[in-house]
């Protein structure tokens, strides 16, 4: 739970020149009244969230959360006199309204608990309380409600376990019911995974006295170990539910299995500890037991491509790297989904590229269908685009926070399932062909949903109006009898006009007096005895009749019992729909991924992309290839094609034919191109271990096993780290894991400290990535003296970035071309911004000392 943040700002309080209490450590509980007695029970077991306490109409907060809740959302701090003790804090917000102010505290970083009435306060007898029970607790990582979370990305709960070296993760997202599991040895691996999943919430297990607390982004504690990127939310929890006997035989419990041997982890210590650990959480945290997970999947990271945070950041894969934005990124590219879980789907996927050739062609295939079949895809995408939130619509339902809405929309969803069924029950991908069959169950489902609920239900399921006539004969039955009385108030204006001759005479209705009827005081005189009156107003005067009270009062009463009937029917038809959440599940699953598949085949077809042939050797050949990116932001044909040659192959492999170099030395002016270029590479490479087409002409793709990036870095002042020594981290993290199935770009190496210190790094780096690992890569750079290893290391080869020289002006033309450029442009760039022509003379004379006199390349091969 959230650490209650106390506040160094005084209280000021709206009514009272006395600072009120704000501890509720601080009264004595005895001297309470009873609700405060209550509420302090309430908070002494949630110490560290927020307590909203349902009071009347209002939720109200005391003590230091009424200053919490004063200060994080801007309202009004007050105070309250409270029997004995004086006056304490207080804050508060409608209760209709606790929804959005409860988000905007858990975006802020606390837990909410919400303390509801769950009892009519009419029922109440004279003198006691009305019983209040915590009705949800909110988390960033256990939140449902649809307007608090994003539609196109998952909201995780992660636990994490360390053991020394060893470290078990698991995750959740108990809207959509995902569940997942896993282990290593190397926590440089677990710090990877987190910065993957930017889970919203990280379960940590630590000693007292911290536990409950929870840590916002950024806050600093000694309970967490180095390796938790200081940009997550971390809940301390208790070590129990960690511990490996606890944890087992709770996920045992709730998936009803005798062993894990099934869902792959029984030998998996750590992957269970976290995974036990967190479905404690979840027992804690939902007040409905059933939140309806998937059961338990264990993966193991070598599953999938790795793809470094850095590289992610750097490739812009999921938001750009100027401003963080969604728009320039490479998913925002590529998403042409038509449902929010096929474009959570495609994030997914695209953060997790797959190694296996056998699961990217299955993809391909489906994509290749798609995008022949332009009828197909076409209706596909409409009927997909009628296909709401089924996985999160499934998570409401399960966990019973869905109202009539959800449930009628999880019905016109499930209704076009038998219509995509139809549509596609030719195909012969397996990805479509997951979606010929519908389980009957739905359909039954979805029609009893429909028989059910009424059209354009209401929001609130209480309230009445939600279930249609002919379904519960209860029902029925009260219905016709208010309708009765309705119609006898409805007749009553006709009747007693009639009877009393007053034309103008009315039967109106407030909430104060109920029904009643209205005369117009020119006709007081004329009003029948049995007339009672009960207001007078400046022109009218309000009659009931002992009849007319009759009436009312069974309507009211008639209503009340309707409303709770109609309630009972709806929770157990949602609690019906709830027990098929595994199927409904399945189907989501096969929904979301058939549209990114339509998407990726939609995109292939607008976009010109081609199928990349995928290959278990080390090749790299792209013909014609662009960048997804800039192609698009970019008018149409303004992009500049480049190919791409590299992967040598091994000496044991056919000789010959393909003697792409290992690596490319690239060079070229500023602004010429480079970095584009190495970005189209590295995300050509990825797209295609996804299974999605690829911006180019033609492409024979080798799989790679990590790609690794390094771009022109920043300082990275939260860390205190100079330019150079992210740099060199960055460097060094790349020498020590890249494979000769790896692909390597390096933006520039060595700027960021004295020249021949830099040029000799630079030539080192790349000697070493050349020579010992034989990483596929390509080293954009300055200095062209690099150019010089193409001469001594058979499988590095010299590219650059074309530009025409004009008398006055450069022209960029984009293309990349054999050969090491011999001039860097930079002294004319100097020029062009402005520099006095004594510096740039100067700076020419300087440049033509260094040259005559540089041994660089020499030495360092007389040195082999
Ligand atoms: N192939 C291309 N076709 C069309 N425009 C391109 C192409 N490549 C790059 N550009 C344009 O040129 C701009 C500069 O490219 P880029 O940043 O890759 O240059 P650079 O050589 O890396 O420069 P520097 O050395 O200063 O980092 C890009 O913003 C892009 O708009």
């Amino acid at each position: 739970m959230t650490a209650s943040k106390s506040t160094s700002k005084p209280l000021e309080c709206k009514n009272s020149n006395e600072p009120p209490i704000s501890n509720y450590k601080d009264v004595d509980r005895s001297k309470l009244t009873q609700m405060f007695q209550h509420y302090v029970d309430v908070k002494a077991a949630h110490p560290h969230a927020v307590l909203l306490y349902r009071v009347g109409d209002f939720f109200e907060c005391y003590f230091d959360d009424a200053v919490t809740l004063a200060q994080e959302l801007e309202l009004v701090l007050t105070s309250k006199s409270v029997g004995d003790v004086g006056r304490i804090a207080m804050s508060g917000v409608p209760h209709h309204a606790w929804e959005r102010h409860a988000t905007l505290l858990v975006e802020k970083g606390y837990a909410v608990v919400i303390c509801d009435q769950v009892q009519d306060a009419s029922e109440v007898s004279p003198g006691k309380l009305v019983r209040r029970e915590i009705t949800r607790i909110l988390t960033p990582g256990t939140l449902l409600e649809d307007g608090m979370l994003t539609s196109s990305r998952n909201n995780y709960l992660a636990a994490v376990v360390i053991a020394g070296k060893h470290w078990g993760l698991a995750y959740a997202d108990i809207s959509t019911g995902e569940f997942l599991t896993t282990q290593g040895s190397d926590l440089e691996h677990l710090t990877q995974e987190l910065m993957r999943l930017q889970p919203s919430e990280v379960l940590f297990p630590t000693n007292a006295p911290n536990l409950g607390m929870l840590l916002r982004p950024g806050e600093k504690s000694d309970d967490l170990p180095e390796c938790l990127p200081p940009s997550f939310c971390y809940s301390l929890r208790s070590q129990i539910p960690f511990s490996q006997g606890e944890a087992r035989s709770r996920l045992l419990n709730k998936f009803k299995l005798r062993s894990l041997e099934g869902v792959g982890c029984e030998h998996l210590t750590l992957a269970v500890r976290a995974a036990g650990g967190l479905l404690e959480y979840l027992g804690e945290t939902q007040k409905h037991d059933s939140v309806p997970l998937q059961p338990l999947r264990t993966y193991t990271l070598n599953d999938f491509l790795i793809v470094d945070h850095q590289t992610r950041r750097n490739l812009e894969i999921t938001q750009t790297i100027r401003d963080g934005s969604f728009a320039g990124s490479l998913l925002w590219a590529m998403d042409r989904t038509s449902t929010a879980m096929g474009s959570r789907a495609l994030r997914r996927w695209l953060l997790q590229p797959l190694l296996k050739i056998k699961g990217i062609q299955a993809r391909q295939d489906t994509v290749k269908e798609l995008l022949e079949d332009t009828t197909l895809r076409q209706d596909l995408r409409l009927l997909l685009k009628q296909i709401y939130d089924l996985e999160r619509l499934t998570g409401r339902i399960g966990s019973g926070t869905a109202n009539a809405r959800d449930l009628s929309a999880l019905a016109d969803s499930l209704a076009r399932l038998p219509q995509i069924a139809n549509l596609v029950s030719q195909t012969k991908s397996p990805f479509l062909q997951a979606l010929q069959n519908v389980p009957p169950i739905l359909k039954e489902l979805g029609e009893k949903i429909q028989a059910h609920i009424v059209e354009s239900p209401p929001m609130h399921i209480k309230e009445g109006g939600l279930i249609r006539s002919g379904i519960n004969e209860l029902l029925d039955e009260r219905r016709g009898l208010v309708e009765g009385d309705q119609k006898w108030i409805a007749n009553l204006e006709v009747e007693q006009r009639e009877k009393t001759g007053i034309a103008k005479l009315k039967v109106g209705f407030n909430k104060t007096f109920g029904y009643y009827i209205s005369v117009s005081r020119l006709y007081a005189d004329q009003v029948p005895s049995d007339y009672i009156r009960k207001q007078t107003l400046t022109n009218e005067e309000r009659y009931i009749t002992p009849e007319l009270k009759e009436r009312e009062a069974r309507i009211l009463t008639a209503q009340d019992d309707l409303n709770k009937i109609e309630y009972e029917v709806f929770v157990a038809l949602r609690d019906e729909v709830a027990s098929h959440a595994e199927t409904i599940r399945n189907i989501s699953r096969a929904v979301a991924a058939a549209d990114v598949l339509c998407g990726l085949a939609e995109l292939a077809v607008y976009q010109g992309y081609c199928c990349p042939e995928m290959l278990e050797g080390r090749e790299i050949s792209v013909v014609d290839g662009r960048h997804p990116v800039v192609e698009q932001s970019l008018p149409a044909g303004f992009f500049v094609p480049n190919s791409t040659n590299l992967g040598r192959k091994m000496k044991r492999e056919v000789e010959a034919e393909n003697n792409a170099p290992d690596l490319i030395i690239l060079t070229g002016p500023n602004a010429s191109g480079k970095s584009c270029y190495l970005r189209q590479v590295g995300l050509i490479q990825l797209m295609a271990q996804i299974g999605s087409f690829v911006p180019a002409k033609s492409a024979r793709l080798g799989i790679c096993d990590r790609i690794f990036t390094r771009v022109g870095a920043v300082d990275d002042l939260a860390t205190g780290q100079s330019t150079f020594m992210v740099e060199m981290n960055e460097t060094a993290n790349i020498l020590n894991h890249a494979t000769s199935r790896s692909l390597v770009l390096l933006d520039e190496i060595g700027r960021g400290t004295a020249t021949f210190d830099g040029l000799s790094i630079a030539w080192a780096v790349a000697e070493y990535i050349a020579m010992d690992i034989c990483a596929r890569t390509i080293f954009a750079t300055h200095y062209h003296e690099l150019n010089q290893l193409a001469s001594i290391l058979p499988n590095v080869a010299n590219y650059q970035v074309t530009v025409k020289e004009m008398p006055d002006s450069i022209i960029f033309l984009h293309q990349v071309q054999p050969g090491g450029a011999d001039k860097s442009y930079g002294i004319e760039a100097g020029r062009l911004a402005g520099l006095p022509a004594t510096v740039i003379q100067r700076a020419k004379q300087v440049m033509g000392q260094i040259e005559q006199h540089s041994k660089i390349a020499m030495g360092l091969q007389s040195l082999d």
